[in-house]
C-alpha cells in the first residue's frame, strides 16, 4: 500500500516506530506500540542485569524537545528476549535494542538473541551518553571497530547500528568507512540524541535534570537538521546498507524530509514521550496526505530523492 516499507526484506505496513528508550521499558508500553498504528517496535536498550538508572529528575521537556540522562534504566536483557519469544511477529517486526557496558556483555546478549531463533531485528547502541564514566563507543573509532568486528563473528547474522550524531564531514568519512567494513551492519541509525546539552530554567535559574550537574542528551525540534544531515550522509556513504532515520519527529512533515534525505524506517521519540502511542495514526496520516498531494505512490518512489542545488 502506500505507506509500505521494507528493511533487512521484511515488510512493514509503514516506516514508522518508536525510538529506543521511549515508551518501551516495560511489557505494558511494549503492548502499546504493538496495538498502536506504529508498523514495528523497538525495546529499551538493555544491558546484562536489570538497571534503576540515574536520579530523578532524568527527563524534561521543553518548548523546543527534550533533554535527558536515564543512565540506561532497563529491565535486563532476559526480560526483553522474554517479551521478543513472546511477541507475534506476524502483526509487526520487533526490534531489540542492545547496549551492553562491554564488549562481553553485547556478545553475551546478542548470543542469547541469535540461539532464540526469532525473528527479532537487532540493534546495536553504540551511543548512549549517558552512563558516567562510560564514553559512548561510536565516538572512539577504534573502539567501535574493534566492537563491530567481535559482534559480528559472534552474532552473525544482519544486524544494526545506533549512532550518534556526527557534526564534521572527516567523521561521517571515518565512522561510514569503519561500517562498511561489515557487511553484517545491514542499517544504521542516525541519530540518538545530541550528548551533553545543558537546559536552564531562569525561574529557579537552575538545570532541569538531577544527573551529570544538569547534562543530557537532546531530542526534539532542537535536533531535526543535524538528524537529517546524519541520516543523509551516512546514506551517501553506505549504498549497501539502509538508514533507519531518528531526531525531530513530530509531523508528517518531518517523516517526509527523513525519507527524502534516504531512510527506510522512521523513529519517534520526544514527540512520543509528550503525546502517546496515538501519535503514530496521525503521523501516517500526514505522511499520506502529503504524498498523495504530491502525486507519490509509494515510499520508495521518493525515498533518497532530496534534490540538491
Ligand atoms: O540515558 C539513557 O538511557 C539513554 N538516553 C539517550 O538519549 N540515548 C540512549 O541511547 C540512552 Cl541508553
Amino acid at each position: 500500500s502506500l505507506l509500505s516499507a521494507s528493511l533487512l526484506g521484511i515488510k512493514f505496513a509503514n516506516p514508522l516506530l518508536n525510538a529506543s528508550g521511549v515508551h518501551c521499558r516495560y511489557t505494558d508500553e511494549l503492548d502499546a506500540l504493538a496495538a498502536s498504528a506504529a508498523g514495528s517496535l523497538i525495546t529499551k536498550s538493555c544491558t546484562l542485569l536489570e538497571r534503576e538508572g540515574n536520579p530523578e529528575p532524568r527527563y524534561a521537556a521543553t518548548a523546543l524537545g527534550s533533554i535527558n540522562s536515564m543512565g540506561l534504566p532497563n529491565q535486563g536483557y532476559a526480560y526483553y528476549l522474554d517479551y521478543a519469544r513472546r511477541h507475534n511477529y506476524a502483526t509487526k517486526p520487533l526490534f531489540f535494542s542492545v547496549a551492553g557496558l562491554s564488549l562481553e556483555d553485547n556478545l553475551t546478549m546478542m548470543a542469547a538473541v541469535r540461539d532464540a531463533y526469532i525473528p527479532a531485528i537487532v540493534e546495536l547502541n553504540l551511543s548512549c551518553p549517558n552512563v558516567p564514566g562510560k564514553p559512548q563507543i561510536a565516538y572512539d573509532f577504534e573502539a567501535m571497530d574493534r566492537m563491530l568486528a567481535a559482534v559480528s563473528a559472534e552474532y552473525a547474522l544482519p544486524f544494526g547500528v545506533k549512532m550518534p550524531p556526527y557534526f564534521d564531514i572527516a567523521h561521517f568519512d571515518a565512522a561510514a568507512a569503519i561500517l562498511n567494513k561489515y557487511p553484517l551492519v545491514a542499517f544504521v541509525t542516525c541519530i540518538n540524541s545530541i550528548g551533553n546539552a545543558l537546559v536552564i530554567d531562569i525561574e529557579n535559574e537552575s538545570v532541569v535534570i538531577k544527573p551529570k550537574d544538569g547534562f543530557g542528551g537532546i531530542g526534539g525540534d532542537y535536533v531535526l537538521p543535524t538528524a537529517l544531515a546524519n541520516v543523509n550522509a551516512f546514506y551517501r556513504r553506505c549504498p549497501d546498507k539502509q538508514v533507519i532515520g531518528c531526531g525531530g519527529v513530530r509531523s508528517g512533515e518531518q517523516v517526509f524530509m527523513h525519507l527524502l534525505a534516504g531512510a527506510s524506517l522512521v523513529q519517534v521519540g520526544t514527540a512520543l514521550h509528550e503525546d502517546s502511542p496515538r501519535i503514530f495514526a496521525r503521523l501516517n496520516r500526514e505522511l499520506s496526505a502529503i504524498m498523495e498531494r504530491k502525486g507519490y505512490r509509494s515510499i520508495e518512489a521518493l525515498r533518497g530523492k532530496l534534490k540538491t542545488l
